[in-house]
């Protein structure tokens, strides 16, 4: 657990620019600062490794106030990741994962070994290892950044928007694959993000935190949601705050799953007219993975790839509310795509059924996820 009691830092010039911060980052979780520039995330982040001295309050990790540690015994039992991943550009990939292995003292044999191991651990084969950073993309990068912060094997890990150097695509999956490895791994993790949908889905915790460096809110995503603190965090969080709540909640059972006609691409219109609901149906390949919706309104011949409307997004009964919702609003037909763990179709979904299911589980108080 990392704790910060009563924590100031007055820059020189006057700036405050953290202002008396107290709160626990639990062992195993992860916390998440959040706010706009300037409010004093970077600072607070860098006042837990010490290479930021608070000017009053004491952090603990573990019971242990930082301030009465050794600088290389608590810089060792933190891993650090930042923006643009700070690689070493004189070494490649793998040299540069067993940097932080090789400061714990192991063996250069054995640190190399687990930089192989940990390369493959944040998605990157195995022949990146001889590459050097500038042969890389921005979030392989990132990646080997994440990997050198885990070699060393450390307690906790701090981390400064590490995802925030690459395009919305990248950072979505590089979001993933951490919320996949920290499930592994459970470290004690604190990242500081500006992107509060960053912050709402990563975080176990979130800490929002206004400009002066004082902290606005502290709690789970669902309850930042749900009963925000005062105006500056309710506004932080979004205007669509009660659509991004349904993230939250998990798609009930109750979810009524109807059985969805289909056909085969090369099914001619005819065929397909006579067993489709209306207009719509929808194509699956042989191993019933849904393709996309074909109007048959404007269908004649046999129907081809180029044909499919792929507009509708697909969902699965476990998701939450909200990617069903999506998945029956993308639908050009209406009916939200349902599959299972392997992309095969369960059945789809209408819109009221789906709005009928928001209703009830509001009436039950939402339930779902923590
Ligand atoms: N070395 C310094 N000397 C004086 N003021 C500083 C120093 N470093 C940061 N500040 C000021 O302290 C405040 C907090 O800065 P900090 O970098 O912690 O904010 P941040 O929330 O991480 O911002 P951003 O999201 O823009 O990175 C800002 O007003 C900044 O200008």
């Amino acid at each position: 657990m990392i704790v910060f009691k009563n924590v100031t830092k007055r820059y020189d010039n006057g700036t405050i620019a953290v202002d008396d911060l107290s709160l626990e980052a639990p062992k195993g979780r992860i916390t998440i600062f959040v706010g706009p520039s300037g409010c004093g995330k970077t600072t607070s982040l860098r006042m837990i490794n010490r290479l930021i001295a608070p000017t009053s309050g004491s952090i603990l990790l573990d019971g242990q106030p930082t301030e009465a540690m050794n600088l290389a015994q608590l810089r060792r039992k933190i891993g650090y990741v930042i923006q643009h991943a700070g690689l070493f550009p004189h070494l490649n990939v793998v040299q540069n994962i067993a940097t932080t292995a090789r400061l714990k003292g192991i063996a250069k044999k054995q640190a190399l070994l687990i930089a192989s191991e940990l390369l493959e651990r944040v998605g990157l084969d195995l022949s990146f290892g001889n590459r050097y950073p500038w042969q890389l993309s921005g979030g392989q990068q990132q990646r080997v950044g994440v990997a050198r912060a885990l070699a060393s094997d450390p307690e906790f890990m701090l981390m400064d928007e590490p995802f925030s150097a690459v395009d919305p695509v990248v950072r979505h999956q590089l979001q993933e694959e951490f919320l996949r490895l920290q499930r592994d791994i459970g470290k004690t993790i604190i990242m500081v993000t500006h992107d509060i949908d960053e912050a709402l889905k990563l975080g176990d915790q979130v800490a929002v935190l206004r400009t002066g460096g004082v902290l606005a809110q502290v709690a789970s995503p669902k309850e930042l949601l749900s009963n925000p603190a005062d105006s500056f965090v309710a506004d932080f969080v979004g205007r669509d705050r009660g659509y991004r709540y349904l993230s939250f909640v998990d798609a009930a059972s109750s979810l009524a799953v109807m059985i969805e006609p289909v056909v085969a691409l090369g099914t001619e219109a005819a065929a397909a007219r006579i067993v489709a609901k209306d207009q719509w149906i929808l194509v699956v390949n042989a191993a019933a993975q849904p393709l996309g919706w074909v109007d048959l309104d404007r269908q004649s011949g046999p129907l081809r790839e180029s044909d499919l409307n792929l507009s509708g997004t697909l969902a699965s009964q476990d998701h939450s509310l909200r990617q069903v919702l999506d998945a029956a609003l993308s639908a050009p037909s209406g009916r939200g795509v349902i599959v299972d763990a392997g992309r095969v179709l369960a059945g789809s979904v209408r819109l009221s059924d789906v709005v009928a299911a928001i209703q009830s589980a509001k009436a039950a108080g939402w339930g779902g996820r923590p």
